[in-house]
């Protein structure tokens, strides 16, 4: 038998709101028991320095670099990565004997998968010797090193959580709505095909705060009092992105936020909805079976706007339409499950992503054990 494993996953996305913490007990196979979630929200102040470390990554070419400033953020995301690892344990009455692996994602910090870089900041060391856990890390390099987009590696994980869906002959499509939004479809065969699908919260996270201080569309609220300003969302849609080969993963400033005075404040929040939910039936359309059934994982779901919009769509070619907790998963702790998970097979030597998921070569593990 296969050896059960309790795993911890540590996921800051590119909405860089906080770090999800997730437990999960696996196999890294089919045996998958889920456990607590914590999400601990960054505050304005930290927010701010993670921008400034993207700013400080624009101009790095080798992904080992650290300017000293770089560095020091990296190190204070670690630090905040440790405190947050034992506020889970202490919250859910845990000891850090109790867990046999960490998985840290970082924060990713640069993307340019066509020139074959990714970082995501995060020092692995540091982090097992403050948690005295292990710690698997730098997950996405060696899928890179191996001709992948180094994203999404989230695909395995949804794999391992289809199946229910796959026996009853369902086409099912995990779509992640975060930052940037991506999918994850499972044939009723068990092909998976995966992959980045456009801009998800990011645009309009970005437009409520230039225009309100608010850092998010709470509800959908906003967007629901606009409407969509076709030329506009046109103006996104057209992209090359959604263009032939969509097998390509997106950094998190691939998709140029609106200006001041490009739309009313509603409109703009509305337009953007509707440029996240076209995008994902935009992308799926690429996808080699079409989904009888979307579960929707990530913030966008909690944006109704965007929801109405994508479901209309996605139910007018046929699909059906579901959150997570329709689905009975959690919609918040996916990712950060999802790298408990992937710890647990690259601690087993498994694959984490597959030609189908990023366009690797072969099937490939990745990963850095940093040992306390
Ligand atoms: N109640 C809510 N109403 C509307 N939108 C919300 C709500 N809660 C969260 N969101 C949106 O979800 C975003 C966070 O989503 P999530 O945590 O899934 O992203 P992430 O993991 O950072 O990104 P990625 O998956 O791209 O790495 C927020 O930035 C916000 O836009
Ligand atoms: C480079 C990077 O961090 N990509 C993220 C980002 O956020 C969503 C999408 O773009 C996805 O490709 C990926 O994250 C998820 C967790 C993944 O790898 O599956």
């Amino acid at each position: 038998m296969d050896v059960i494993r309790t795993a911890i996953g540590l996921m800051s996305g590119t909405s860089m709101d906080g770090i999800d913490v997730a437990l999960v007990k696996t196999d890294g196979r089919g045996f998958i028991e889920r456990g607590p979630f914590l999400g601990v929200p960054y505050e304005a102040e930290f927010r701010e320095r993670l921008k400034r470390a993207l700013d400080l990554a624009r101009p790095l070419t080798d992904r080992r670099e650290r300017p000293a400033e770089l560095r020091d953020i990296e190190l204070e995301l670690t630090k905040r990565h440790a405190i947050a690892v034992t506020a889970f344990l202490e919250r859910f009455g845990l000891s850090a004997d109790a867990v046999d692996v960490l998985g840290f994602h970082g924060q990713t910090v640069l993307h340019r998968p066509d020139e074959g870089l990714t970082i995501q900041i995060g020092d692995g060391g540091d982090l097992a010797r403050r948690t005295g856990i292990s710690v698997v890390y730098d997950m996405r390099a060696n899928d890179m090193r191996h001709g992948g987009q180094g994203a999404p590696l989230v695909p395995a994980y949804h794999a391992a959580l289809a199946g229910k869906f796959q026996q009853a002959g369902e086409a099912v499509c995990f779509v992640n709505i975060g930052g940037i939004s991506n999918l994850t479809s499972i044939g009723p065969d068990g092909r998976i095909s995966a992959f980045d699908s456009g801009p998800g919260n990011t645009l309009i996270d970005q437009w409520v705060e230039m225009q309100t201080g608010k850092t998010y569309d709470s509800g959908g609220e906003i967007g629901g009092r606009g409407k969509v300003v076709a030329a506009l969302a046109q103006r996104y849609l057209e992209s090359p992105f959604f263009r032939g080969n969509v097998r390509r993963s997106l950094d998190r400033g691939d998709f140029a936020p609106l200006h001041q005075g490009d739309a009313s404040l509603e409109d703009g929040a509305r337009t953007l909805a509707h440029v996240a939910a076209a995008s994902i039936v935009k992308s799926a359309g690429f996808l080699p079976e079409k989904p009888s059934i979307y579960i929707v994982c990530g913030g966008g779901r909690l944006n109704a706007t965007l929801m109405a919009e994508f479901s209309v769509m996605a139910e007018a070619l046929g699909s059906k339409v579901l959150t997570a907790e329709e689905a009975g998963f959690d919609g918040d702790a996916m990712e950060a499950e999802a790298w408990a998970y992937l710890a647990v097979r690259s601690l087993d030597g498994l694959p984490l992503t597959f030609p189908g998921t990023t366009g690797v070569e072969i099937p490939v593990s990745g990963g850095l054990l940093a040992r306390p």
